[in-house]
């Protein structure tokens, strides 16, 4: 899979080190490393403008960075874009679909661009959207429109999936339904980066989490040990006042 240097371990997936992005004279990301194991749900966590976003969009080729090296399932995002594409799903934060695809046109759409996608009924079924199946896009409110981008990041059966915000905009059952699709998703296997700002949603679904802060991992480990005795959001808190 990947080059295994000391300090690496065995059935990490994902490998970041030392990361740097900048936009002109802003500084997105500066001297990241971490990495992510097979069948881990990774959670990287910060305030508005820490880094996050660079940092996946980095993992998916969505961003060259500027130094560093990043290694997804033994491709390079830069230069094997096509590779990651057919392994790593990703949810758009922003979608792109047109308005008048119904649902499952939306999702058959995206399993065509698979060579073994999911079902899209099934995956329908599953996000608690078969009621509006063949509602057009346009047409869905956020939160229906939430979960679709949760479907299309799933629909090709991807071995990692990169979720920017997985339930912002969902109502508490729709959170908790997607919450147990992970789950279940991670049960058969999937890794999961997951980017959010919940921290019951890390408490509930990762493994371990990154807080990235001005750029930078503050802290990283199991949600539990961040918190260290406290509730995970004072230790954030704390870890992201600077
Ligand atoms: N395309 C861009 N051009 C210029 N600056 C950018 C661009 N994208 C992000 N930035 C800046 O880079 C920094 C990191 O942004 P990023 O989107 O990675 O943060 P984030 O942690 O995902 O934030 P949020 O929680 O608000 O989504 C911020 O200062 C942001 O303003």
């Amino acid at each position: 899979m990947c080059d295994r240097a000391a300090g690496r371990r065995l059935g990490d997936v994902i490998e970041i080190e030392h990361l740097h992005k900048r936009y002109g004279d802003v500084v997105a990301i500066e001297d990241v490393s971490l990495e992510v194991a097979a069948n881990e749900v990774f959670g990287i966590i910060g305030v508005n403008g820490a880094g996050k976003t660079t940092t996946v969009e980095c993992l998916t080729g969505v961003r060259t960075p500027d130094r560093g090296r990043v290694d997804v399932l033994g491709f390079d995002p830069v230069t094997q874009r096509d590779e990651i594409r057919a392994r790593v799903g990703v949810q758009l934060q922003a979608s792109t679909l047109p308005d008048r695809l119904s649902v499952h046109e939306a999702l058959a759409l995206y399993a065509s661009f698979y060579p073994d996608p999911r079902d899209p009924d099934e995956l329908i079924d599953l996000l608690g959207l078969t009621h509006r199946r063949d509602a057009r896009y346009g047409k869905l409110s956020g939160g229906e429109k939430q979960r679709v981008s949760v479907g299309l990041a799933l629909i090709g059966r991807p071995r990692i999936a990169v979720l920017d915000e997985l339930t912002t905009g969902l109502d508490p059952h729709a959170r908790r339904d997607v919450w147990a699709l992970i789950e279940r998703l991670k049960d058969d296997g999937l890794t999961v980066v997951l980017v959010t700002h919940f921290m019951d949603e890390v408490e509930r679904l990762c493994d371990r989490v990154a807080v990235l802060h001005a750029g930078r991992v503050v802290a990283l480990g199991a949600p539990s040990d961040l918190a260290g005795g406290r509730g995970l959001e004072d230790a954030f808190v704390e870890l992201t006042t600077a």
